[in-house]
């Protein structure tokens, strides 16, 4: 029995992309799927997800959350308050809710379930179904040391996690490692095209690139150099990469990278409001 099933059995509201990364991550660490339970409108993700992980799967959230330790909200910002409405009197008073959606805050799911909840923001990111993910998380008052201790690894069965102190800041997080593998992927996706352009087979223009972005961040990640550093090593004076760099940062790359950031932190905030 792992740490994660003495603390009782958890429910995930919303079945799709997230809620499956994290249920892979959890059935890999050994938790008992018996002890998982999922809520899922979609009969053909409902069905997917109890073959592929064996997990308790039910059509509706109330029937999922009836008894839960742990209540996930994995459910799109748009329908947060109406799935809030629909555990307020089914989901144990006692149980700790984490919530993993985009900008909706936890005094507003706090206010949905109707009060007095334990409430964990968490931020995670797809690559937590290959546990590469990296999650931010933000505690409000009312969440025990405990409560933050299961949060915590919960998460953690996708990659490290960190502590956010100021709720205002987890809009940021969703901007930078949130949404951040579509900046990578996009990224990858115009080398691709590039490399092509310069007349690289595809298949060679794939390896070349992956492989690359691959090894890049490997190396960012176990490295103890900053990126700027790594960075000057592959950038011969005069040579080729100096040559990409300069044409780069001539077309603003890091201040349309700003911008991009900035905008996805604002559509955190907007998601909040519009959805109120
Ligand atoms: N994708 C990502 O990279 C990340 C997403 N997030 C957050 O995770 C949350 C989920 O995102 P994602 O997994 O991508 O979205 P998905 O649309 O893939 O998954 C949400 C699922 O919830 C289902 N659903 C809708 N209403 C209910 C309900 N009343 N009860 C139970 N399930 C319901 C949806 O069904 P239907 O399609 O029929 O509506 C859908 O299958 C979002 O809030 C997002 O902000 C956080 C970090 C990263
Ligand atoms: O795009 C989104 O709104 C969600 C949140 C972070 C990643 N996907």
């Amino acid at each position: 029995m792992t740490q994660q099933d003495a603390a009782g059995p958890i429910a995930f509201i919303g079945g799709g992309n997230m809620a499956r990364s994290l249920i892979g991550g959890l059935v890999v660490q050994g938790r008992a799927a018996g002890s998982i339970r999922v809520a899922e409108p979609v009969d053909a993700l409902r069905d997917a997800l109890a073959k592929d992980f064996g997990v308790a799967v039910f059509a509706t959230a109330g029937e999922a959350a009836a008894g839960a330790s742990t209540v996930v909200l994995a459910v799109k910002p748009q329908v947060m308050r109406a799935v809030c409405g629909e555990l307020a009197g089914v989901a144990p008073a006692d149980a700790l809710m984490v919530s993993i959606a985009a900008g909706i805050t936890s005094a507003q799911i706090d206010r949905w379930l109707g009060g007095g909840r334990a409430i964990v923001r968490a931020m995670p990111n797809t690559p937590s179904l290959i546990g590469q993910g990296v999650t931010g998380l933000f505690a409000t008052g009312a969440v025990t040391p405990a409560q933050r201790q299961r949060a915590a690894a919960l998460l953690e069965s996708g990659g490290p996690t960190t502590w956010i102190d100021d709720e205002a800041l987890m809009d940021a997080v969703t901007a930078v490692s949130g949404s951040g593998p579509a900046y990578v992927f996009l990224l990858a996706e115009a080398m691709q095209a590039a490399a092509e352009r310069q007349g690289l087979p595809p298949d060679a223009a794939s390896l070349l690139v992956r492989q690359t972005i691959a090894g890049a961040a490997a190396m960012l990640v176990q490295a103890v150099e900053p990126a700027p550093v790594l960075r000057a090593r592959v950038t011969s004076p005069g040579g080729t990469t100096q040559a990409a760099v300069e044409t780069l940062q001539a077309g603003g790359f890091a201040a349309l990278l700003d911008r991009a950031i900035e905008r996805a932190t604002q559509r955190g905030r907007e998601l909040s409001a519009a959805n109120d």
